[in-house]
């Protein structure tokens, strides 16, 4: 990557399956440092363009580039050691290990070595100490050796994000991190994604919860029919007419 380009610029990206367009010429580019939400109605194309940005699929146009350096062509596990990392809709926890073994795993993979957590590793190997770093992160140290399946949902998400900082990404993709998460949660959730944000990683996040979204990105930009119909602060996203009407109804 380098620090002269942006963390992440998407060049006339487009997704054509069959007689269908799921993406048209999907250009933005996102700074480093910057926060931005991703909106649109249901099969806008939001998870088509996360898909793409994470290698999960590949454009039939255009280019993605992290960093400066295009990486269209690499597949999943190639962008994240470039630096890219992402958390799924659907939760990713192994539901029976501890909080400190899905951490533990996620950092393993980055530094390499066994990766079975029922090893008896000593509690001060370098994975170990990720883990603990990581769970202090985002406030869920206490629950270190807690079940992961017990956790409620929102600490779920949290051990994600934690589980996600442990593979040391630059640009994070949040696909519906309140998705499931009771209100009694949200706070909490919203402050690790702040802090997230604001230890320096870019964040590209799809988020429904528009208060939430509105409330944590430097801008937005509206996805519709597999269009990036505009890019902008929240306050100019809100304030355009054309994007109130057509995309956010009249419940924002
Ligand atoms: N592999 C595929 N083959 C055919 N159509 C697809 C494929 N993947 C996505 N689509 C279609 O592309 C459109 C965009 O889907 P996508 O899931 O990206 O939308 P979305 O904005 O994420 O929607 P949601 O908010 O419901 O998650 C939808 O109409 C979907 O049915």
């Amino acid at each position: 990557m380098r620090a002269d380009r942006p963390a992440l610029e998407l060049d006339a990206v487009g997704l054509q399956i069959g007689g269908a367009r799921i993406l048209r010429d999907v250009t933005m580019q996102v700074a480093t440092g910057e926060m931005v939400g991703v909106i649109g109605p249901n099969g806008a194309g939001k998870t088509t363009l996360f898909n793409i940005i994470s290698g999960v699929a590949v454009p039939t146009s255009g280019r993605v580039l992290l960093g400066g350096d295009d990486v269209t062509g690499q597949r999943v596990h190639q962008r994240a050691r470039a630096g890219l990392g992402r958390t799924f809709q659907t939760s990713s926890v192994f539901a029976g290990l501890t909080a400190g073994e899905n951490v533990r795993l996620a950092a393993q993979a980055r530094i390499g070595g066994a990766t079975s957590p029922w090893r008896f590793p000593r509690a001060d190997d370098e994975a170990s100490g990720v883990a603990l770093r990581c769970l202090r992160e985002v406030g869920l140290d206490h629950h270190l050796g807690t079940t992961a399946g017990v956790l409620s949902h929102g600490d779920k998400r949290k051990l994600e994000i934690a589980m996600l900082i442990a593979t040391e990404p630059q640009v994070v993709l949040l696909d519906e991190p309140m998705a499931g998460v009771g209100s009694g949660d949200v706070a909490g959730l919203v402050e690790v994604i702040r802090t997230l944000h604001r230890s320096g990683r870019t964040v590209l996040m799809v988020e429904h919860h528009m208060e939430v979204l509105l409330g944590l990105v430097d801008r937005v930009a509206v996805m519709h029919h597999g269009e990036l119909l505009v890019i902008d602060t929240p306050k100019a996203v809100m304030a355009d007419p054309a994007v109130q009407k057509a995309y956010l109804g009249e419940s924002v």
